[in-house]
C-alpha cells in the first residue's frame, strides 16, 4: 500500500485544497513519505484513497465557487459604494445632513472610511482554501486598473471622480484613491484575516485618517504647533477612531475565530499602534508623502512589533 500511497503522492504532495484541518494532514512530502493522522491513514490503507482524493477534489472545486461568488459581490459593492455618494452628492443629500466646506471632500472621506471598513468585514464571506486570499485581493486590483484608466483619462467616469477626489480632476485618482486601494491589496495578501497587522493597518487607513479629516476640517481652528494644516482636535480624533474601529475588527474577527489575542493586553498595543500612526500622520510631510502610504506603513511596522 506504501507503494500505491507513493504513486499517488505527486497527487497528493501538494495540498488539493487547504482547510485548516486536512492541511495539516498534508506534509510537504520529502523523499515521497507521505505522513497522515491515523484516521486518514486507516482510510488510505482500506482502500478509501479514492473517496478521499474525490472529497479533497470536491472541496477544492467548492471554495473556488465560494470565493469567485465572494470576489464578484465584494468588487459589485465596491462600484455600489461610489455610485451611491456620487448620487447623493449631487442630490445634495450630503449637504443637507453635514454642511462640510465642500460636500466633494465629505463624500470622498465618507467613502475612504467606509470601504476600507467594508471590505475587512467581507472577508469572512471568503472559504479558508489558501487560495481565498487571492480571490479577496480581486476588488482592490479591479479598482486598482480602474482608478489608474481613470487617472491617465483612458476612459471618464465622472462618478468616481466626483466620489474620491478632492477637486474634482481625475489626475487625483493616481495619488491617495491609488495608494490606499494598493494598500488593501497588500494587507489582504500578505496578512489577510489570519494576522492582526493588516487589520490595525486598514482600520487606522480607513477609519483613523478618515476622521481625522472629517473632524479636524470641521471643527479643527486650533493648529498644530509644528503643522498648520493639522489640528489638534483631528490628531485626537484620529487617535480615538483609529484605536477603536482596529478594536472593534480585531474583536469581529476573534469571535468568528479567525485570530487568537490576548485581550488582556491588545488594546494597548493598539493604542501604541494608534499612538505611533497618529504621530506620523501629523507630521508636515504629508504634502510628499501621502497619509495614505504613512498611516498604514507606520501602522504595519509598529503592529509587526507588537504582535509578534
Ligand atoms: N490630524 C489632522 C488631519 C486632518 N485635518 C484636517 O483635514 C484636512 C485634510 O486632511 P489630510 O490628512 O491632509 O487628508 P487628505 O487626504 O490629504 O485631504 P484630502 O481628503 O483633501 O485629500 C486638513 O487640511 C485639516 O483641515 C486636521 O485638522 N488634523
Ligand atoms: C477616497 C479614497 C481614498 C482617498 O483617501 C478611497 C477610494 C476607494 C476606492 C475607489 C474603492 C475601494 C473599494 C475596495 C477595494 C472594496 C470595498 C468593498 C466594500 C464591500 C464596499
Amino acid at each position: 500500500m506504501v507503494a500505491q500511497i507513493i504513486l499517488l503522492s505527486p497527487l497528493v504532495r501538494q495540498p488539493l485544497f487547504s482547510t485548516r484541518g486536512f492541511h495539516s494532514a498534508f506534509l510537504r512530502s520529502t523523499g515521497g513519505l507521505l505522513r497522515l493522522p491515523p484516521q486518514i491513514r486507516r482510510r488510505l490503507t482500506h482502500g478509501g484513497l479514492r473517496l478521499y482524493v474525490a472529497e479533497a477534489v470536491n472541496f477544492e472545486a467548492m471554495a473556488i465557487v465560494q470565493d469567485g461568488i465572494g470576489a464578484l459581490l465584494v468588487t459589485a459593492g465596491a462600484y455600489s459604494l461610489v455610485f451611491a455618494f456620487d448620487e447623493l452628492t449631487k442630490r445634495n443629500i450630503i449637504k443637507q445632513v453635514w454642511v462640510f466646506n465642500s460636500e466633494q471632500s465629505l463624500s470622498r472621506k465618507v467613502v475612504h472610511v467606509l470601504s476600507g471598513l467594508l471590505y475587512m468585514a467581507s472577508w469572512p464571506i471568503f472559504s479558508s482554501s489558501i487560495e481565498a486570499k487571492y480571490f479577496v485581493a480581486v476588488a482592490p486590483l479591479l479598482n486598482c486598473i480602474r482608478l489608474l484608466a481613470y487617472g491617465f483619462s483612458i476612459f471618464t467616469d465622472e462618478s468616481l471622480v466626483n466620489s474620491v477626489t478632492r477637486e474634482g480632476k481625475s489626475e487625483e485618482l493616481l495619488r491617495g484613491p491609488l495608494y490606499y486601494v494598493v494598500v488593501l491589496m497588500f494587507c489582504a495578501i500578505f496578512f489577510w484575516r489570519e494576522s492582526p497587522v493588516g487589520i490595525i493597518s486598514v482600520a487606522m487607513m480607513s477609519g483613523g485618517d478618515g476622521f481625522a479629516d472629517i473632524i479636524g476640517r470641521k471643527f479643527g481652528s486650533v493648529k498644530l504647533p509644528y503643522n498648520c494644516k493639522k489640528s489638534w482636535i483631528g490628531s485626537i480624533s484620529m487617535f480615538i477612531f483609529g484605536s477603536l474601529f482596529s478594536i472593534l475588527m480585531l474583536y469581529y474577527f476573534s469571535i468568528l475565530g479567525y485570530l487568537y489575542l490576548d485581550w488582556r493586553v491588545t488594546p494597548e498595543k493598539v493604542f501604541l499602534v494608534s499612538l505611533a500612526a497618529t504621530l506620523v500622520e501629523s507630521l508636515p510631510f504629508s504634502e510628499v508623502i501621502d497619509d495614505n502610504i504613512t498611516v498604514p506603513v507606520t501602522s504595519m511596522l509598529t503592529a509587526s512589533l507588537l504582535f509578534t
